[in-house]
C-alpha cells in the first residue's frame, strides 16, 4: 500500500534520514520506534511533502506521490495527524473537521462515522478547539484526518500528554481502522507499552535509520524495550 525506497532527506548539511525503505499492508499498524531525534517527524513530513526529500521514492498503491504536494497527497489517499495536533483553537469543532475536506469537492458533507468514533466530538461540535481538553483535541486531529477518508494515515505521538483513559480509547480507535476498517496505519510513538498492544509490525529507528524491524507480537523476544534505552 505503501512502499518507500531508498528515502534520504537533509536539513542543510544534516543527513537526517539515511535510506529507508519499508512497504506497508493495508489492514496492519507499522509502530516507528526511536529516541528523541532519530528523525520520526521528519520521516512522517517526508511521506506528506511538508518537507522536500532528497532522493528515494515513495508510491502509494502503486501510484508515485513523492512529486506531489501535500493536499494532493492528502486527495491520493494520505492522512496526517501531527505532533502536537495543531488544531485551530479559535474554530469550532464541527469548523476543525470541515477544515479536513479542504481537499475535497465544495459540499463534501462530514460523515456520521466521525461522531461515532469519537462521540466527545459530538457532544462538543460547537465548542472551541482551544477550550478541549488535550485529549479531545487529539480526538479531533485524528477525526479532522479521517475526514477525507484516507486509505493511509500518519499519527505522530498521538498519547503526548494524554491522561491514560483517553489514550486506550484512542488505542481502541486506531486497532478498529486498521482491523476493521483495513486502513494502513503509521504510529510514530515513543510509549512503548502503547506501542507493543497495537504492533502489527514494527521499525526501530536510530540516527536516521531503521536498525530493526519485526512483527509486533515478536517485540518482546526481541528486546525492543531494552534496545530503545541505549
Ligand atoms: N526544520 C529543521 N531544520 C533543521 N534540523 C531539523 C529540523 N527539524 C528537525 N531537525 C533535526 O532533525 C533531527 C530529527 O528530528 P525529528 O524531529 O525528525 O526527530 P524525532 O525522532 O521525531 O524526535 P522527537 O521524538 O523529539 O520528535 C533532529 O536532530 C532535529 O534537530
Amino acid at each position: 500500500m505503501l512502499k518507500v525506497q531508498d528515502l534520504h532527506k537533509h536539513y542543510g548539511g544534516s543527513h537526517i534520514l539515511r535510506g529507508l525503505s519499508f512497504d506497508l499492508k493495508p489492514g496492519e499498524i507499522t509502530v516507528v520506534m526511536g529516541r528523541n531525534g532519530v528523525g520520526k517527524t521528519t520521516l512522517l513530513k517526508s511521506l506528506m511533502g511538508v518537507v522536500p526529500v532528497t532522493s528515494g521514492s515513495i508510491t502509494l498503491a502503486g501510484e508515485a506521490i513523492d512529486k506531489l504536494k501535500t493536499h494532493q497527497r492528502v486527495r491520493a489517499g494520505l492522512g496526517y495527524v501531527p505532533q502536537g495536533r495543531e488544531i485551530f483553537g479559535r474554530l469550532t469543532v464541527l469548523e476543525n473537521l470541515q477544515m479536513g475536506l479542504a481537499s475535497q469537492p465544495a459540499g463534501t458533507p462530514l460523515r456520521d462515522e466521525l461522531f461515532q468514533l469519537f462521540p466527545v466530538l459530538a457532544q462538543m461540535r460547537h465548542r472551541r478547539g482551544g477550550d478541549l481538553s488535550g485529549g479531545q483535541q487529539q480526538q479531533l486531529a485524528i477525526a479532522r484526518a479521517l475526514a477525507p477518508g484516507p486509505k493511509v494515515l500518519l499519527l505522530d505521538e498521538p498519547t503526548e500528554g494524554i491522561q491514560p483513559n483517553v489514550i486506550q480509547d484512542i488505542g481502541r480507535v486506531i486497532k478498529h481502522l486498521a482491523h476493521d476498517k483495513g486502513l494502513c496505519v503509521v504510529l510514530v510513538e515513543q510509549y512503548y507499552d502503547f506501542c507493543e498492544a497495537l504492533a502489527d509490525q514494527y521499525l526501530l529507528m536510530q540516527r536516521g535509520e531503521i536498525v530493526m524491524r519485526g512483527r509486533g507480537a515478536d517485540m518482546k523476544a526481541d528486546s525492543v524495550r531494552e534496545r530503545l534505552a541505549i
